[in-house]
């Protein structure tokens, strides 16, 4: 499994059409109250234009990263093992606004944590480098606008894990479960097992909105 997004130019992307948004307020053909937080701009004009097509831009080259990065695993794996015969990619993104039909109208769908579980359509929902992650397929629940969750989810942010959380423990737990992992200092400690939910909860509270393929177990965690 390979978890990797457009390495924050999304996120700069999606801050600076925020921002633009943000600063149009009252100029707009349409208003949503202030608390709500959700400034918009129109699909037609240039702003939701050049939005659009700057995050599909996103999208396609965190997409690219992944395959190259799968490629080189790949070539890794046969140098070890010989030739291996690999199934369909399954590739999933998060944090994406994309048109689609929900309740008989287009809606413009925003997934933050979270990703696409139309009917049938295979997914991953990752854990942490401490615990199980899974293959799914969607069920489409349409009260979930046919989404289910990105991964566990952060139980803390990462400036407070590299404080809170115990480098020692958070290294035994791994190192007894016989995990080949990547925390070696407490600036890893962002991305340790104890940052996150538990993941088998997280899975119990969306049965409605996925069923589980396969469970995944860790064996082995490289972080760039
Ligand atoms: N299997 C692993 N899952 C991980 C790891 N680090 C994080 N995660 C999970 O992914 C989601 C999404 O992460 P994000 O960085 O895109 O927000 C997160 O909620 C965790 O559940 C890992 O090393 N291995
Ligand atoms: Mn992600």
């Amino acid at each position: 499994m390979i978890h990797s997004g457009s390495r924050n130019i999304g996120f700069k992307v999606a801050k600076r059409y925020n921002e633009l948004a943000v600063s149009l307020r009252g100029k707009m053909p349409f208003s949503v109250p202030k608390q709500w937080q959700l400034a918009a701009l129109p699909l037609e004009s240039d702003a939701g234009r050049n939005y659009m097509l700057e995050m599909q831009c996103c999208v396609d080259f965190a997409l690219a990263n992944r395959r190259l990065m799968m490629d080189h695993v790949k070539a890794s794996i046969s140098e070890v093992a010989g030739p291996v015969e690999y199934s369909e990619m399954i590739n999933v993104s998060h944090n994406f606004a994309a048109m689609e039909t929900h309740f008989g109208q287009k809606v413009m769908v925003h997934r933050k944590g979270a990703t696409r579980a139309f009917a049938g359509q295979t997914g991953i929902i990752p854990g942490s480098q401490g615990s199980a992650s899974y293959v799914v397929r969607g069920k489409g629940e349409s009260e979930s606008f046919m989404s289910c969750s990105h991964g566990a989810g952060r139980k803390m942010g990462r400036k407070e894990a590299r404080r809170k959380l115990d480098l020692a423990s958070e290294k035994r737990k791994l190192d007894k479960l016989g995990i080949i992992h990547a925390i070696r200092s407490r600036k890893d400690l962002d991305e340790a097992p104890g940052s996150y939910k538990d993941i088998s909860k997280v899975m119990a509270n969306q049965k409605d909105l996925v069923e589980i393929v396969v469970k995944l177990r860790p064996l082995a965690v490289i972080k760039g």
